[in-house]
């Protein structure tokens, strides 16, 4: 397959193909991200079309879509997604990814884990052997001194995610700041992954390591899927 540079429309592809595993009376993890909301608008083109499924949103961002494309929501209390459907910024073949671009991988870890089926949704330009992305770090906003001191003792690099249209931090949905920490090429994931998780203050990371059953790539002329 050719290299896609990464266009809408591989996105829509892939999201799109994902998608497609949903059946009816599915609760529907929805992931956040701009691959993710082509799966959720397909997924309002079934609730059209009769198609009973409810979702489980992961931001605000794809509450708000789903409810613009008439997809019912529900929440975690009151389901637990058959599937999820999210987004990653990089991702291996064997199912180890970077998510938070959209500052939402807190939300979408707990939705995308309660699901027995994870299907992650990207363009093929973010395929790689071996992630090297920095790594999204979402931490109580007291705890960022001690927290940026901790990354750099593991050898990171960690810079405040700044906002586009407004001056000062990106806050995220649970009120919290987030630090893009880069590390360079990551060797072992799930041993980074752990380290992160044991800092205090840090609320979630974007390591996804275990989570994917399911990746759907889109390209400029198809879809691959690859079971994990
Ligand atoms: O993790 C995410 C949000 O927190 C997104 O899924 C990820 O950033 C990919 O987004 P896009 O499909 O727009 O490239």
């Amino acid at each position: 397959m050719k290299a896609s540079d990464g266009t809408d429309e591989a996105k829509r592809r892939a999201g799109e193909s994902a998608s497609g595993q949903v059946e009816n009376g599915m609760v529907v993890g929805l992931g956040t991200g701009s691959t993710a909301a082509h799966a959720i608008r397909a997924l309002g083109e079934k609730v059209a079309a009769g198609m009973e499924i409810q979702g489980v949103p992961t931001s605000y961002q794809s509450r708000t879509l789903a409810r613009e494309v008439g997809i019912p929501l529900c929440t975690l209390e009151a389901a637990r997604p058959d599937i999820a459907i999210d987004g990653a910024d990089q991702l291996q073949l064997d199912g180890a990814l970077v998510k938070g671009g959209g500052a939402a991988h807190a939300r979408e870890k707990i939705v995308d884990t309660s699901a027995p089926r994870c299907l992650i949704v990207a363009d093929d330009t973010k395929l790689t052997d071996t992630l090297d992305h920095p790594i999204p770090v979402e931490v109580l906003p007291d705890a960022v001194p001690t927290v940026e001191q901790a990354i750099h003792e593991r050898d990171g690099d960690p810079t405040v995610r700044t906002a586009q249209r407004k001056d000062g931090p990106v806050v995220t949905d649970n009120g919290n700041l987030v630090l893009d920490c880069a590390f360079g090429p990551i060797e072992t994931p799930e041993t980074l992954a752990a380290s992160l998780s044991a800092i205090p203050g840090v609320v979630e990371h974007g390591l996804f390591i275990g989570v994917a059953t399911e990746l759907h790539i889109g390209s400029n002329d198809g879809v691959s899927i690859h079971s994990v």
